[in-house]
């Protein structure tokens, strides 16, 4: 049976939406194992289990040796209880691990759980991919020399250095509380939104930005007083890499409002002068509107009942910049969930929001005269998070996000880059970007860039099947994507088949379009027909794209046609594949939209790539980054010896294929394959008709061209052009 029939039987996309005990069974992205049914998180499974092992081993061990103290050494599991904790504060005997809540009581009342010590804090790291390391310190930055420094691997950095990077990982969202004291707000909303255990990227890199009180090196007693901030957390600022689905939004957005709750809690208590309402102090960029308003949404969840107010910027609304400050005097703020309340008569709305999030453009556009100087800063904004940081880095948008960094005038800013793929020199452009603004601001306290790796950097997640098809041509590709959407036989060797919802990537808006007008019917009426086949790309309006990322996540759409516009942090809970019909054009374009499946771990994304004689030498950059997450899962399955269990690209096609050079993988980067290009020129011509989307041969279009080209000669003669014959067997209307 037809698989459209089959899904249009099926019931709405959303119901199939993971319960949230379901989810948090899922395996983490970079787990990379095949479904087992075990949870690899810390804190579910493996944590819960230990605790309570833990507990019981701990009373049997005390009883047998009465002596062994604190400060008795020990070795594996035991540690949790019986090492002395290297910067525990507290006796072991107050302390009681409830092995169901997983809390630590004192003596029945909630409070800071027990410190883990160095060896189990390293052991949590391990288990969760996670690599901290040190980029560089505020002693570079006091310096005149404001170029960054190599990654810090030295043995004599500062104590206080070494802490920051084995600090504290957080294996439960309840730490969240009792550790690091969010608000009760916050944690019920992390709660109500399903969240019960953290992912891996949360697990190291909450604890950094969060930072405890002994973290700071608060005393005791300092410490027990709620949100006890003594420390501006500006003193750090942090580039993650971690893999596509693997919840980096919840990271950043739980610092931000913690953060803003904290500081506002703080300035009631030491300033007398009311704060500007809703004047914007974290901001987020993203680089596509339709990022930007999943993180709104994500964001409004968290920060209900806490006062904060989360906002899209859009288009012609400005903000509340140094050069605007006038427009303090604004008052009756629109309550509704929108942002914005209109400033002078006749101006443009003025953005009402704590957190505000934007594409660089919009924002660029609403602090600048002209985009290429900011002619107004932002003093107000104390945290700024760049999410997809490389692509919001790279020549594209660099200028734009550089821009908005300088106009971050407050020298608390704290900066936190995220993205699933980083390469070296953007993060060193972070980093000398970092230095010199504090540089130039004349900023001299201590400081910190810290960078967190969740598993392999830069390599596609491995719990998808990755499959790269060669399809000749241009037309093979089309015979290729629609023998995927009609499976004529059960593949051979038993290689799951992509079922929609899916995405289908193109290379330019233009092909976009051929390739939805050319499938529009390929879907049978009783099935949906047309209507479950949309394209989506940035030259249509803003609510017609709303409009059909609405449909697409309500089900109503299945196959998405679009360009590198989706590839970007877009999460859609329950996509199964991804096809690239034209090829991404780097490897991290691959890792991103490859991304868009298999997110929280979940297995059975499949991700296509077709390609073509034309593609060869590209294919190379794919190859590599789907090879290095196979081998990765292979080598984590065998307990660290590669021994190929896993790999699916196979050894020779990576032999075979030719090695990219370095211009012609900078120029694919750059322009894209060229015969798939935009550009009408007579030179390309022959190779742009030989890259058409269509089913149709060179002969029928020939026809077809030249009755439509008689058509309209004999129109601008004036001449009555006959109707097509209609044949005898074909309806031919209603007569009048
Ligand atoms: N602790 C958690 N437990 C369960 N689900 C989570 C958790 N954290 C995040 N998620 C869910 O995981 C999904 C992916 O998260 P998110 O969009 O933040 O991924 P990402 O790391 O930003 O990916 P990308 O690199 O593609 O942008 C979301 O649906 C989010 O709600």
């Amino acid at each position: 049976m037809d698989t459209f029939k089959l899904l249009a039987r099926s019931t709405n996309l959303q119901k199939s939406k993971p319960s949230a005990d379901k989810a948090s069974k899922q395996q983490t992205p970079s787990s990379g194992f095949e479904s087992q049914g075990t949870q690899r998180r810390v804190g579910h499974g493996d944590l819960e289990e230990s605790r309570s092992q833990l507990k019981l081993r701990g009373t049997k061990r005390r009883k047998k040796s009465p002596a062994a103290g604190p400060n008795s050494k020990s070795t594996g599991k035991q540690e949790y209880i019986e090492t002395k904790l290297p910067l525990d504060n507290t006796s072991n005997d107050d302390l009681t691990i409830n092995s169901n809540s997983g809390k630590t009581e004192q003596h029945g009342i909630e409070s800071q759980p027990k410190r883990k010590g160095i060896a189990e804090r390293r052991k949590i790291l391990k288990q969760n991919k996670l690599k901290i390391a040190l980029l560089a310190d505020g002693q570079k930055a006091k310096g005149a020399n404001a170029t960054p420094t190599k990654e810090i691997q030295n043995p004599n950095t500062k104590k206080h250095d070494r802490s920051l990077l084995i600090s504290e990982p957080l294996t439960s969202f309840e730490e969240l509380r009792t550790r690091y004291r969010i608000s009760r707000r916050l944690a019920e909303n992390l709660d109500a939104q399903g969240y019960r255990y953290p992912t891996e990227v949360q697990v190291g890199s909450l604890p950094l930005l969060l930072g405890s009180d002994e973290d700071r090196g608060l005393a005791t007693d300092q410490a027990r007083e709620p949100h006890s901030s003594k420390v501006p957390r500006s003193d750090l600022d942090l580039l993650t890499v971690a893999p596509t689905g693997s919840g980096k939004t919840l990271a950043f957005i739980v610092n931000v409002i913690h953060h803003l709750l904290e500081d506002r809690q703080r300035d009631r208590k030491t300033t007398s002068k009311n704060a500007i309402e809703h004047e914007v102090q974290a901001l987020i960029v993203a680089p596509t509107h339709e990022l930007a308003d999943q993180i709104v949404n994500e964001g409004r969840k968290l920060a209900i009942g806490t006062g904060l107010r989360v906002s899209a910027m859009k288009k012609d609304m400005m903000l509340q910049t140094d050069s605007l400050a006038t427009f303090e005097q604004i008052s009756n703020p629109s309550d509704s969930e929108g942002q914005e309340v209109s400033g002078a008569p006749n101006s443009h709305p003025i953005v009402k929001a704590d957190i505000l999030v934007s594409t660089p453009m919009l924002l660029v556009n609403a602090i600048s005269e002209n985009q290429a100087r900011p002619s107004k800063s932002l003093p107000s904004v104390r945290y700024l998070v760049l999410d997809e940081a490389d692509i919001l880095l790279d020549p594209l948008f660099r200028s734009q996000t550089l821009s908005i960094w300088d106009a971050c005038t407050n020298p608390s800013l704290q900066t936190t880059l995220w993205s699933a793929t980083i390469g070296s020199s953007i993060e060193s452009l972070a980093q000398s970007t970092i230095l010199s603004r504090r540089k130039t601001l004349g900023i001299t306290s201590e400081h910190h860039i810290i960078r967190v790796v969740v598993g392999l950097k830069d390599s596609a997640i491995p719990n998808v099947t990755h499959r790269l098809t060669y399809a000749a041509t241009e037309q093979g590709k089309l015979l290729a994507l629609r023998q995927l959407l009609h499976p004529s036989a059960p593949s051979e060797d038993d290689r799951p088949s992509l079922r929609p919802p899916f995405l289908v990537f193109t290379q330019t808006i233009q092909r976009a379009i051929a390739l939805h007008s050319e499938l529009l019917y390929d879907i049978p009426p009783e099935a949906g027909g047309s209507a479950r086949i949309a394209v989506l790309h940035s030259e249509l309006s803003d609510s017609a794209r709303a409009t059909i990322m609405a449909g697409f996540r309500n089900g109503q759409i299945w196959i998405l046609i679009t360009t590198d516009l989706l590839s970007r942090g877009v999460d859609f809970r329950g996509m199964n594949g991804v096809v690239n019909y034209d090829i991404p054009t780097t490897g991290a374009a691959y890792v991103h939209r490859a991304g868009r499946t298999g997110r929280q771990g979940r297995e059975g994304g499949v991700a296509v790539t077709l390609y073509t004689k034309e593609d060869i030498p590209y294919v190379k950059n794919i190859a590599n980054v789907i090879a290095a997450g196979e081998r990765a899962r292979g080598e984590e399955k065998s307990g660290g010896e590669s021994k190929g269990e896993g790999e699916r690209v196979q050894n020779w096609l990576l032999d075979a294929l030719p090695k990219v050079s370095k211009k012609s993988k900078r120029e694919l980067k750059q322009r894209g394959v060229e015969s798939r290009r935009n550009v009408v020129g007579v030179a390309k011509a022959k190779e742009q008709r030989r890259a058409r989307i269509s089913t149709k041969s060179g002969y029928d279009r020939r026809i077809e061209n030249r009755r439509k080209g008689a058509a309209k000669g004999a129109r601008l003669r004036g001449v009555e052009v006959p109707a097509p014959a209609v044949s005898e067997d074909e309806w031919g209307g209603f007569e009048d």
